[in-house]
């Protein structure tokens, strides 16, 4: 992975997260998550917090792609089935599967949701837009509500060491502001499609309210 935080590499890789037949695979999934903690980890310290949660998050899906049971985990979608049919799931209470893939996955889902409505606001921006402004509104609509306070906290003030606007925009080494916008507005449908896929097959088999 090269250093640099780049826009357009976040895209390819979502991108190549969808399957032909329209499953997502984690590989690339988790990809794409590691290169936003880099971006993320390039703002400074103050959300070095928010990103080892990601990186946790990221190494325990790695963890069981890696692992003997591998295969089952090549997609969302068949990681759903393969821990769903062997009772590989804590689905009411955390219990002896507290770290499943299912919930795990889970929480970057919800994080992915926050992105999609943040990279939206930043695209529609006009010069004088706030980034604080917008990530906290893309985070109360999302990921705030399942938060708790103390979280949220956190959360607010890290928001408040954000760069602006121009800054993010340069730091996304996607070129100037207008091809920046562009290349937003090329990402955001990818990006609202893998969010999409994943959250139809959660809803579908119960699992948005995972512990
Ligand atoms: C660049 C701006 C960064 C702002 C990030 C906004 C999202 C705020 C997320 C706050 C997470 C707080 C840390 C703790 C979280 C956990 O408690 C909590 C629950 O986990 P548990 O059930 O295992 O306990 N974890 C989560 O909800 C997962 C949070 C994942 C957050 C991912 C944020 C990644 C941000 C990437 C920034 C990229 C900017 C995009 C520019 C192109």
């Amino acid at each position: 992975m090269a250093d640099t935080f780049s826009l357009q590499r976040v895209l390819e890789t979502f991108r190549s997260s969808l399957s032909e037949n329209k499953e997502v695979y984690i590989k690339y999934y988790i990809a794409g998550w590691q290169e936003l903690v880099s971006f993320m980890n390039s703002l400074g310290n103050v959300f070095s917090f928010i990103s080892k949660d990601v990186v946790s998050k990221i190494q325990i899906l790695e963890n069981f792609l890696s692992g003997e049971n591998g295969s089952y985990y090549v997609t969302i979608q068949s990681m759903v089935k393969y821990e769903l049919d062997n009772d590989l799931v804590d689905l009411t209470k955390r219990g002896s599967h507290p770290e499943s893939g299912c919930r795990t996955l889970l929480r970057l889902h919800r994080a992915l949701l926050w992105l999609e409505l943040f990279l939206e606001r930043l695209r529609t921006s006009t010069e004088d837009g706030k980034t604080s402004v917008m990530c906290s509104d893309a985070y109360n609509e999302s990921l705030a509500q399942h938060h708790p306070w103390l979280i949220r906290k956190a959360v607010g003030v890290a928001f408040c060491a954000l760069p602006g606007r121009d800054t993010f925009f340069n730091v996304m080494n996607a070129g100037d502001h207008t091809q920046v916008v562009a290349l937003l507005g090329e990402s955001l449908p990818l990006i609202a499609e893998v969010y999409q896929i994943t959250e139809d097959l959660y809803v579908k088999n119960h699992l948005l309210e995972l512990p």
